[in-house]
């Protein structure tokens, strides 16, 4: 599924009608009775509802819906807040009402109704939001009925993830044609409810260009029966200091639970006990250094290229200076791919040495939180958050490498300037060792030698059902990373049966 801001949305309208030839007013009749379908069904009691329409083709969606309940029965009311002269199709809906003989409300109702209906604004909505429709705004938010936004809760732009104030605090949300960036990020997402989106008969085509997705279809690799251990990645992840040596046993547990040939961890030789000691399935490799990695591991790290498939860098690292030279020095010698997470970003940071990307021919997997990527950047957190897509796509473009941008929401950015945002997970996963997991996932796959995109579609779709089953077993707030990874082989079992329910639902 593609996600769309507004003048894509819009664009792709225009195409729908003149280049495909599709009238509006049948893209109009499509959106309202999808509309209709979905407030049946999510909320079945609800017979006496009201309706609000703005003036623009938002208000005709909710005119058109209110001629269908009428139709079939339900006691509807509509008002029009922001004025009756209405153009275009808006206006056509009205003339249909006025014809069945349904005139508006004069006056704001003091109460009576099981639903409110937001047709105020929709994607032709540009904040701030003026006086007049700020009262209609915060009056339907105050009525203490469920409250259904058409296309988006009024007062939110569709191209942003901030929360405008005021704007509808929607319990259902039902959009047309494809989502809006508001629909998907958090926190704008938490006012929209549920999303359902309606098709509408546009074409996929009538948004061609537009480069943005959800993660839905993603395919676990088939295991062939002639495999062997050797074909399967062999895997190397370099961290651990001491104590943070937890994090790099989570993401070697999770490679293994991924399904890696062989996974080994590179060491500091002083805590290369710990990992004998606690690690079964995993091989350990004793590196220079005591409590955290001496500078001459970059060496033997890069002595040893020729035996792994994939590397991964920085889980409970530690940062310091001679972790930048290891870490700026594996991105100029080692060949393969190489994912970087926790320290193994902050080292590159502050290394400054994030010029090297752009010189690497193979794969380079960079997997920041927001703290992470403001360091790497120097964006404010804030400024990350409000504008969570576009930065991660500007930082994987301008530096050549595959960035993968946590948040409540994941960001999976490509340089050839893809998005794919995960919707997956729960906030039961806001716990340490959560991302370290992830870089271990991420790490097998790529070390079995998938297509770098569909590796990191799926590692992050993976860890977020496997945390959102952790959650369903166990309680939001108990879960540990340790939890998630053994939810790994039923996450997978979810993804291979198609049993994961869809986290945004579309209805024809
Ligand atoms: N073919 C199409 O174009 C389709 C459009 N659809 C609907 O059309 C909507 C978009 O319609 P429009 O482009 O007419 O726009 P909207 O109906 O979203 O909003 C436009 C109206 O809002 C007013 N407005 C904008 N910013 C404002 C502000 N800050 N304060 C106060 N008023 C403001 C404008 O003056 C105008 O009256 C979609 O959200 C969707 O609901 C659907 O019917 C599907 C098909
Ligand atoms: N509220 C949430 N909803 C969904 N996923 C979340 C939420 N909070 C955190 N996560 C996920 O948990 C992981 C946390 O990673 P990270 O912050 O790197 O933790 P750590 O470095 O301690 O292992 C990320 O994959 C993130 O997307
Ligand atoms: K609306």
């Amino acid at each position: 599924m593609k996600v769309l801001k507004a003048a894509e949305m819009s664009s792709a309208d225009r195409r729908a009608i003149e280049y495909y030839g599709i009238p509006s007013v049948v893209l109009m009749e499509r959106a309202s009775l999808g509309l209709f379908r979905a407030i049946r069904d999510e909320f079945p009691y609800a017979k006496r509802v009201l309706v609000v329409a703005g003036k623009g083709n938002n208000g005709g969606d909710a005119l058109a819906l209110v001629r269908h309940m009428h139709l079939h029965g339900y006691k509807v009311d509509y008002l029009l807040p922001l004025g009756e002269d209405l153009k275009g199709d808006a206006k056509l809906q009205f003339d249909i009402l006025l014809k069945l003989g349904k005139e508006p409300l004069k006056e704001f109702p003091s109460g009576g109704y099981d639903l409110i209906v937001d047709g105020l604004f929709g994607t032709g909505f540009r904040p701030p939001v003026d006086e007049k429709a700020s009262r209609v705004i915060v009056w339907i938010n105050s009525l203490g009925v469920p409250v259904v936004s058409v296309d988006i809760p009024s007062g939110l732009s569709a191209d942003k993830h901030t929360i405008y104030e005021p704007s509808v605090r929607a319990d259902l949300t039902v959009t047309f044609a494809f989502p809006k960036v508001c629909h998907v990020l958090h926190p704008a997402a938490k006012r929209c409810g549920k999303v359902v989106v309606v098709d509408i008969g546009i074409p996929e085509q009538a948004a061609e260009g537009v480069k943005r997705w959800i993660i839905g279809d993603v395919e676990v690799p088939k295991r062939e029966v002639d495999v062997h251990k050797g074909i399967m990645g062999h895997v190397l992840l370099v961290g651990g200091s001491l104590g943070k040596t937890g994090a790099l046993m989570i993401s070697a547990r999770a490679c293994t639970r991924t399904g890696s040939g062989l996974v080994s961890v590179g060491v500091p030789k002083g805590l290369s006990h710990i990992f004998e000691s606690s690690l079964v399935e995993e091989m350990s490799i004793p590196l220079p250094g005591d409590e955290r990695l001496d500078e001459k591991a970059l060496n033997l790290i890069l002595s040893m290229k020729d035996r792994f498939s994939a590397l991964a860098v920085g889980m409970g690292m530690d940062r310091y200076k001679e972790g930048q030279r290891i870490v700026c020095g594996l991105l100029e010698g080692w060949e393969g791919p190489l994912l970087l997470d926790a320290d193994g970003l902050n080292n590159l940071s502050d290394g400054k040495c994030l010029e090297l990307l752009k010189r690497r021919k193979s794969p380079t997997v960079l997997t920041p939180h927001v703290g992470e990527f403001s360091r790497l950047t120097g964006y404010s957190k804030e400024y990350i958050l409000e504008n969570f897509i576009d930065l991660a796509l500007e930082f994987s473009t301008n530096y050549s490498c595959y960035l993968v941008l946590k948040s409540s929401r994941t960001a999976v950015a490509t340089p050839d300037g893809k998005v794919f945002i995960s919707l997956r997970g729960t906030p039961a996963m806001a716990k340490g060792g959560v991302g370290d997991a992830l870089a271990g996932v991420l790490t097998s796959l790529l070390g079995r030698g998938m297509h770098v995109e569909d590796a990191l579609k799926l590692g992050v779709f993976l860890h977020g059902i496997a945390g959102e089953i952790a959650h369903e077993k166990l309680h939001r707030e108990s879960i540990g990373a340790m939890d998630l990874v053994e939810c790994i082989p039923e996450a997978y079992k979810r993804i291979e049966n198609g049993t994961v329910t869809d986290s945004i639902s579309l209805i024809v």
